[in-house]
């Protein structure tokens, strides 16, 4: 499929130019800003778009993009910090001057310049910068500047390079969508062909190919992506031919199990096998404590049951399916010819076994190339019931990630009854859908209390709610005092070994969502 490819030099802005990309219909894809541009990650790119950082092109340790950008005759886009990058790597001038823009600025422009077609002459862009163009390099002109009368968008005099200082990715920048479309569409030449039927007939097409008669197992939790992957193939393949394997590893939420099944059978699925695994994950996890081990342990483990299982049952399937979606990938190190670093092992990325399937081409993983909320279309598109689709988003490694320290079956009873009064209370006071994610984490701590006059040394239980659009970037959930303080309450007065419990306020970044 045709794409634009986002570079990331770790602007705020990045995943949004993607998404209104791909709002556009046409597919884009991030990489980190200072990827190696090789033959192999130019396949099926149409252009180039370098992203804002935080950073200063002339500080040392600054990353750039790799010089070839320039030759390779696919149309490049600096935005901010790359309009700089253009600018400084071309030898022209950046400089931070006093006068700095953030927030809106009206920009006008010569009515030639093709990126702004079918834009107003004037229009407010929207800033972010205190670094600022003073001087383009040789053979670029200025096309557009801001009422500061500083540069906000130049052109290469003969080649498809062009350079904006505003940000049109954000909702603020009016026409921005319209300059992103007139990049993507008349400068690069992409057709629209990101839509959800063409995506679905894609990953179809290559199932079909892939997997020819032979039988696939997917791994299934209930969750919205394993739910779509098996719509997906259900879909593709005759029913006979996929076997979904549901694994209730213990560290499942209260009642989780009986309600996954039942969703599950609705699916129209032939063969479903539901395994009990929690002794063997319990006791594989015993004394451990380091978060990435305990990732590590449990991906090799739902592997190692899968394989047992299916010997057990006798199915001869060689081809392994998952619901991993690009934000697993990302954070495990491994988006595509990735420089990202590991911030967690997903334990459906990371594991070797996982890894050893994936080189011998054994791994479907038709999500991987989407964010949360495009799989939720995706799930909607094909049919999948919206009970499963709203469902917040629930880790493979379940209880275990949410589980500071040590796992036991006695944490994981407490953290279950904590989890589900919080996650019920929510859905009783129509909060559920207004947040991306919630749950509780229990802490390794204990501390002082003192209920019905007497002293309790009880747990700390953390109460976790977000809102995010693809769990990439999110913020702590503005939860109204009155309901925290509330269902506080509800939880200590039930729960009784939790004596205190907190609420946590960070973003991510620079927190993550989970605790591990
Ligand atoms: N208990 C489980 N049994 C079998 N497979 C699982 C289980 N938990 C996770 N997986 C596998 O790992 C993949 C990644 O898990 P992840 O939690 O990211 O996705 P999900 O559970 O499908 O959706 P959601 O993010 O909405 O919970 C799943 O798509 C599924 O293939
Ligand atoms: O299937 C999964 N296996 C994992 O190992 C894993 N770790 C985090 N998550 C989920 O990913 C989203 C982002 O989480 P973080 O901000 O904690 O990295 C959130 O929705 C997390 O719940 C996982 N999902
Ligand atoms: N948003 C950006 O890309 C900012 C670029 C650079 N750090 C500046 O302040 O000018
Ligand atoms: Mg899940």
């Amino acid at each position: 499929m045709e794409k634009i490819l986002v570079l990331d030099f770790g602007g705020q802005t990045c995943q949004l130019i993607a998404r209104r990309i791909r709002d556009i219909g046409v597919y884009s894809e991030i990489l980190p800003g200072d990827t190696k541009i090789t033959d192999k990650i130019m396949e099926d790119v149409k252009g180039i778009i370098l992203s804002g950082s935080p950073y200063s092109v002339y500080d040392k340790d600054s990353p750039h993009v790799d010089n070839r950008v320039f030759d390779i005759g696919v149309p490049v886009l600096g935005i901010c910090y790359g309009a700089q990058q253009i600018t400084h790597l071309n030898g022209g001038k950046v400089m931070p001057l006093d006068h700095r823009e953030y927030g809106r600025a009206r920009l006008h422009f010569d009515n030639s310049f093709d990126l702004f077609q079918n834009v107003p002459q004037e229009f407010i862009s929207w800033m972010s910068h205190g670094d600022t163009i003073v001087e383009l390099p040789e053979l670029y002109k200025v096309c557009a500047r801001s009422e500061n009368n500083i540069i906000a968008a130049f052109k290469h005099k003969n080649l498809p390079i062009y350079g904006i200082q505003f940000h049109p990715e954000v909702t603020h920048c009016e026409y921005g969508t319209r300059i992103l479309e007139n990049f993507a569409i008349n400068i690069c030449g992409c057709r629209k062909e990101w839509t959800m039927q063409n995506y679905l007939d894609d990953v179809s097409q290559d199932i079909k190919k892939q997997v020819g008669d032979e039988d696939v197992l997917l791994l299934i939790s209930g969750g919205v992506d394993s739910t779509v992957v098996a719509g997906i193939l259900l879909k593709a393949l005759p029913p006979a031919q996929v076997h979904l394997m549901y694994v209730d590893t213990g560290l499942m939420r209260k009642n989780e199990t009986i309600e996954v099944e039942e969703n599950l059978k609705r699916l129209g699925a032939k063969n479903l096998y539901i395994v009990n695994a929690e002794e063997k994950f319990l006791s594989a996890l015993k004394g451990k404590e380091d978060p990435e081990e305990k990732r590590r342990i449990i991906g090799d483990l739902f592997i190692k049951i899968q394989q047992e299982e299916i010997e057990k049952r006798n199915v001869n399937a060689s081809f392994l399916a998952q619901g991993t979606l690009y934000t697993d990938m990302i954070e495990s190190g491994k988006g595509v010819g990735s420089k990202a670093k590991v911030i967690k092992s997903h334990h459906n990325v990371r594991s070797p076994l996982v890894e050893q399937k994936r080189r011998e081409n054994k791994i479907i993983e038709p999500l991987s190339m989407l964010y949360k909320d495009e799989v939720r279309r995706l799930g909607r598109f094909i049919g999948i019931s919206e009970s499963v689709l709203e469902r917040h988003p629930f880790p493979g490694p379940g209880l275990a990630v949410r589980i500071l320290g040590e796992v036991t079956k006695e944490k994981c009873e407490i953290l279950r009854e904590a989890d589900y009064i919080y996650i019920n209370e929510l859905k009783n006071r129509g909060l559920y859908n207004d947040i991306w994610q919630a749950f509780a984490v229990l802490l390794p701590v204990k501390s002082v209390g003192v209920t019905g006059d007497d002293r309790h040394y009880g747990y700390v239980l953390a109460l976790r709610a977000v809102v995010s659009s693809d769990g990439m970037t999110a913020d702590a959930y503005p939860f109204p005092m009155k309901d925290l303080l509330e269902i506080s309450a509800m939880i200590t007065n039930r729960v009784k070994s939790i004596g205190r419990v907190v609420y946590d306020v960070s973003s991510k970044p620079p927190a993550t969502i989970e605790w591990e």
